[in-house]
């Protein structure tokens, strides 16, 4: 199956300790057939369609109902605390988890899953390979599992920075660098989609900054990518769409953008309290008043509005602002306000 190949650091993993001359692939390799080249001319849109896709271990609703499209060309996080249904969400949709309802479909369904998932990439395990081998070798490997005809190393390797030390053993490689070698196997066969599960983990800021860098590079290649972290920060530096994932229930899905899409709000007081209060309750543009302390007035905006309007608005009644301040909710309050609501 596929999937065994996507998930080949796992193989690796296992067979660990084996014998090069009489490697567990050999076997393996034969009962695979060649994987047809991706048909680079087709532009597909949706890349995955997923409805109403649960799983549920034993009471433990782990996903819920979950639907959500992700189209070609753009940067997918999937955020959520730990538990929420990430990782099992990314295994339903390779194969590797069984879900208990719902559909997932790959390619706008115009070919069924085992062919879809020759055109993915998936990093969902920690990095592997064989340690005496060096990072050319393992690529090598690789490519004689997946059948693919003679993959640009080098650009796979310059891609992720490793090309200069692509004949150390592997076991020399910090996690870092091996998580790098993940993504250049991964991209080997030149996927339409990169699927990673929680790429920075474990890594210190200059091996997160590093991986960063190279999933952008990667989607400005035109691979759209999904990536599951629980990371606010980094869904926002890497990500151009989000889906907001809690209990296993979906309780956000658009633009990063437009997570803090608000208008903002005001914080306002007067001498004149009860007049004030008069006039933010019928000012139609407010969404909501709130008290907050130091005798000030909290209003939400559901549509756009500068603080001079306001100052004059409140001017022609007659009002007397003594403090007016308007400000925005910043990504991490949206995130925390989406989170808490639900
Ligand atoms: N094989 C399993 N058997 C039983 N429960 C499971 C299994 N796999 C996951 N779960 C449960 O499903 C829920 C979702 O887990 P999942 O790993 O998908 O979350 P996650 O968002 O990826 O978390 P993390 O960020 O910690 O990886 C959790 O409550 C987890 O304990």
């Amino acid at each position: 199956m596929v999937i065994h190949i996507l998930k080949i650091s796992t193989k690796i993993n296992f067979f660990i300790g084996v014998s090069k001359k009489k490697s567990p692939f050999g076997n393996f390799v034969t009962f695979l057939k060649c994987f047809r080249p991706i048909n680079k001319r087709l532009h597909l849109e949706t890349i995955l369609k997923i409805n109403q896709l649960s799983k549920h271990f034993g009471k433990n609703k782990a996903v819920d109902q979950l639907s959500f499209e992700i189209q070609k060309g753009h940067v997918y996080g999937i955020l959520g605390p730990n538990g929420s249904g990430k990782s099992t969400t990314l295994g339903m949709v390779l194969n590797v988890v069984n879900p208990t309802s719902g559909t997932f479909s790959w390619f706008n369904g115009n070919i069924d899953t085992h062919d879809a998932l020759k055109k993915i990439g998936a990093i969902i395990e920690h990095p592997n390979f064989y340690p005496s081998m060096s990072a050319l070798e393992n690529l090598e490997l690789v490519a004689k599992i997946k059948c693919l005809n003679e993959p640009n190393y080098q650009e796979k390797l310059d891609l992720v920075g490793l090309w200069e030390r692509r004949f150390d053993a592997f076991r020399t490689y910090s996690l870092g660098m091996k998580q790098r070698l993940a993504i250049a196997s991964a991209l080997l066969n030149d996927p339409e989609i990169l699927i990673l599960d929680e790429p920075t983990n474990g890594l210190d800021p200059q091996g997160i900054h590093q991986i960063r860098d190279i999933i952008k590079k990667i989607a400005e290649q035109g691979t759209t990518i999904l990536l599951a972290s629980h990371l606010l920060d980094e869904v926002e530096k890497i990500c151009s769409h989000v889906i907001i994932l809690r209990q296993g229930k979906m309780i956000y899905d658009g633009s990063v953008e437009s997570m803090n899409a608000s208008h903002g709000f005001f914080e306002v007081a007067a001498e004149n309290k009860p007049q004030l209060l008069q006039l933010l309750e019928s000012e139609p543009a407010f969404e909501s008043v709130s008290e907050l302390p130091n005798q000030l007035y909290k209003v939400i905006l559901k549509q756009p509005m500068e603080s001079d309007t306001l100052n004059k608005m409140a001017f022609e009644k007659g009002i007397v602002l003594k403090h007016l301040v308007k400000r925005k909710e910043s990504l991490e309050e949206s995130f925390l306000n989406l989170t808490k609501n639900e």
